[in-house]
């Protein structure tokens, strides 16, 4: 039996299992490719919001790194939560020195609003990670810390791209998730330019949606495919994730990563 793709997420931990690596992993499942995890940061987190966040010593985060991809190799590298300055700037390096693509989700603060990265890690972000990035994944909150520009259009969108893109990542998905109406996200590489339009669910079980569809993404270039069929593929699952997403806790539950296969599940 050959072996399946490989695809590292490097990120934190989300101990409710909606978001963070966890998410990672369970949507590389998903996809049918081996997903990998190098641990930032572990979160106290759950379905009201992150009760604590610690960060590894960049070298745990080496050292992870190089046990992966020296041995195991990877066909495509997604990053999430980094924290601080010392490990994005340490996981811009190594991905650096990586022949794969790489999805970086600018992971800023929760859906709850508690920070995941520190206010001064935001130039590393932009300086050094972004420049090695095949897509930058930000929703509008992200986009608008990175750029300055506040989107409340989908031509708004457009423009933030476009500065986006001036700090080197290949393509940029602008993620118009919060905004109203259609959930529209806008994915350009300063050429083509690609609308991906869903329907606005309703359903406030939503934790993770970012990371799922970073990972998504991730895990169809690993097998091949291009930036917009990767990220087309991505839309079509987060979509169906979030129409499955279901309530766990006092608040806010987690997108169903398998949905696809819950008739069999639960039957
Ligand atoms: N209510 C919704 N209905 C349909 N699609 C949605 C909804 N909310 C978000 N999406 C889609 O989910 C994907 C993730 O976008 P979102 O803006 O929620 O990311 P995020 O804020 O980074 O998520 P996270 O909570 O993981 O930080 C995008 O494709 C977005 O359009
Ligand atoms: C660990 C972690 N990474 C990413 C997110 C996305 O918001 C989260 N809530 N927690």
């Amino acid at each position: 039996m050959s072996a399946p793709p490989r695809v590292l997420t490097v990120a934190g931990s989300d101990s409710g299992g909606g978001a963070g690596i966890q998410a990672d992993l369970k949507t590389m499942l998903a996809f049918g490719v081996h997903g990998m995890s190098v641990l930032t940061a572990v979160t106290a987190q759950n379905s009201l919001g992150v009760q604590g966040a610690w960060e590894l010593p960049g070298e745990a985060v080496r050292a992870q790194y190089r046990s992966v991809v020296d041995d195991i190799g990877v066909q495509a590298v997604k990053t999430g939560m980094l924290a601080s300055t010392e490990l994005v700037e340490t996981v811009a390096e190594l991905i650096g020195g990586t022949d794969a693509p790489v999805v970086v989700d600018p992971v800023g603060v929760s859906k709850h609003g508690d920070s995941l990265l520190a206010e001064d890690a935001l130039d590393s972000l932009r300086t050094k990670l972004l420049p090695v990035a095949t897509v930058a994944t930000p929703n509008l909150d992200e986009v608008a810390q990175l750029t300055g520009v506040r989107v409340e259009s989908e031509d708004g969108m457009r423009r933030a791209a476009a500065a986006l893109l001036s700090y080197g990542p290949q393509w940029a998905l602008i993620k118009g998730g919060h905004l109203v109406g259609d959930a529209v996200d806008f994915l350009t590489d300063g050429s083509e330019e690609h609308w991906l339009r869903a329907p606005r669910l309703d359903n406030r079980h939503t934790h993770g949606t970012g990371c799922t569809l970073a990972s998504a993404i991730a895990s169809g270039l690993a097998k091949g495919r291009s930036v917009p069929e990767a990220v087309a593929a991505a839309k079509e699952y987060v979509t169906g994730a979030i129409a499955a997403g279901f309530a766990l806790g006092g608040g806010i539950g987690p997108v169903d990563h398998a949905w696809r296969w819950a008739a069999g599940r639960r039957a």
